[in-house]
């Protein structure tokens, strides 16, 4: 008997796979010094455009039943405004495909993106390059997919072309698939490589909290500096944090080369997007960590685009946990972050 989500799980990394190489393309095309210094931001956009038409495009030939949950919609390429973009974008998945798309198909591929999720069934969530900013600076970025069944995540992949295979040995090369399947453990893979062995990643065993490293985002839009630097002194952690873009930080804790992420909100009106935590979310559980929002409720991926019930991300191993969250609630106490 297949085991559970064996023929999703494939195909997910097979998407996943086609996506990054979509991306390190474009990177390796358009990203050049004039780009980063006008902070165009066009590379980024057909990369994204190209990834999530390549993702939506292989699950709709395996899953055609299933929906998606995606962060573009293709508004942007369509008429003569979005001709130039739509033509980029075209070519692009035609190559990654191996065959050609006509261009109403391509944009007919990036909207089944449009899905609203909920509690009910089968739906797929996508977020086609995941630290937009990070591709930008040629640091870590990555493809995450999701598959979410009645309302929990139960399959996730992260491709992360820039992260290193074994942080011990960066020379060893970079480029790291993360997977897991609900009950079957976390796994790694190098990326690029058909036939990669996979390799079973377990978060770390550190049980004094003195001695974690915390990872967080680059952008301090996104989580609050200021208030992991309290957290950390509080855990008597004197290790500068690890900064890095995307659900890169998810596989980090994943594989143990961290073990906090902190995700702490700067602003009370932002809902985080599920597409930005439902595949690293299932990683760092199935490598036996723990993932929990700033109040200690697990994120609930059942209501919809956002987790509109949770704030902010906690993801740690195991033996930190409960010192994380202490540390975690008496900052936040009595500090109400701004509406803004
Ligand atoms: N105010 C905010 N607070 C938290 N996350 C935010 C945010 N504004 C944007 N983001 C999300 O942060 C993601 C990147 O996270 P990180 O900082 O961990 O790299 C972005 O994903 P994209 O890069 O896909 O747009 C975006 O969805
Ligand atoms: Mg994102």
């Amino acid at each position: 008997m297949p085991a559970y989500l064996e023929k999703e799980r494939a195909v997910a990394i097979e998407a996943v796979e086609r996506a990054a190489r979509v991306c390190t393309a474009v990177f390796q095309r358009l990203v050049t010094d004039e780009t980063l210094t006008k902070k165009d931001k066009s590379p980024v956009t057909v990369a994204d455009f190209g990834a999530q038409a390549v993702v939506n495009a292989i699950l709709e030939r395996h899953f055609p039943d299933d929906p998606v949950v995606g962060e573009e919609d293709s508004r942007d390429l369509q008429g003569d405004g979005g001709r130039a973009l739509r033509e980029k974008v075209v070519e692009l998945v035609g190559s990654a495909l191996d065959r050609p798309m006509a261009a109403d198909e391509v944009l007919r591929a990036i909207d089944r993106g449009q899905h609203a999720g909920g509690p009910a069934g089968r739906h797929w969530t996508l977020d086609p390059i995941d630290g937009t900013k990070g591709f930008l600076r040629g640091e870590q970025f990555a493809v995450c997919l999701a598959l979410v069944v009645d309302g929990k995540v139960r399959l996730g992949v992260v491709g992360c072309p820039n992260l290193p295979y074994d942080m011990s040995r960066p020379a060893e090369g970079r480029g790291v698939l993360a997977v897991a399947v609900e009950g079957q453990g976390a796994f790694q893979r190098r990326l690029g490589a058909s036939d990669a062995a996979e390799q079973r990643i377990r978060a770390s065993g550190v049980a004094d909290p003195r001695d974690a490293a915390v990872c967080e985002s680059v952008e301090a839009g996104h989580s609050s500096h200021s208030d992991s630097a309290q957290i950390a002194q509080l855990l008597g952690i004197s290790k500068q944090p690890v900064r890095m873009d995307s659900q890169c930080k998810y596989v980090a804790v994943a594989r143990g080369d961290a073990d906090i992420y902190l995700r702490l909100p700067v602003s009370s009106s932002y809902a985080e997007k599920i597409w930005d935590h439902a595949a690293g979310n299932i990683i760092v559980r199935e490598a036996g960590g723990c993932v929990a929002d700033v109040s200690g409720r697990p994120l609930d991926f059942s209501l919809g685009r956002t987790l509109s019930q949770n704030a902010g991300v906690i993801a740690t191993s195991a033996g930190v946990f409960d010192a994380t969250m202490a540390a975690v609630q008496q900052t936040l106490a009595g500090k109400a972050p701004s509406a803004s």
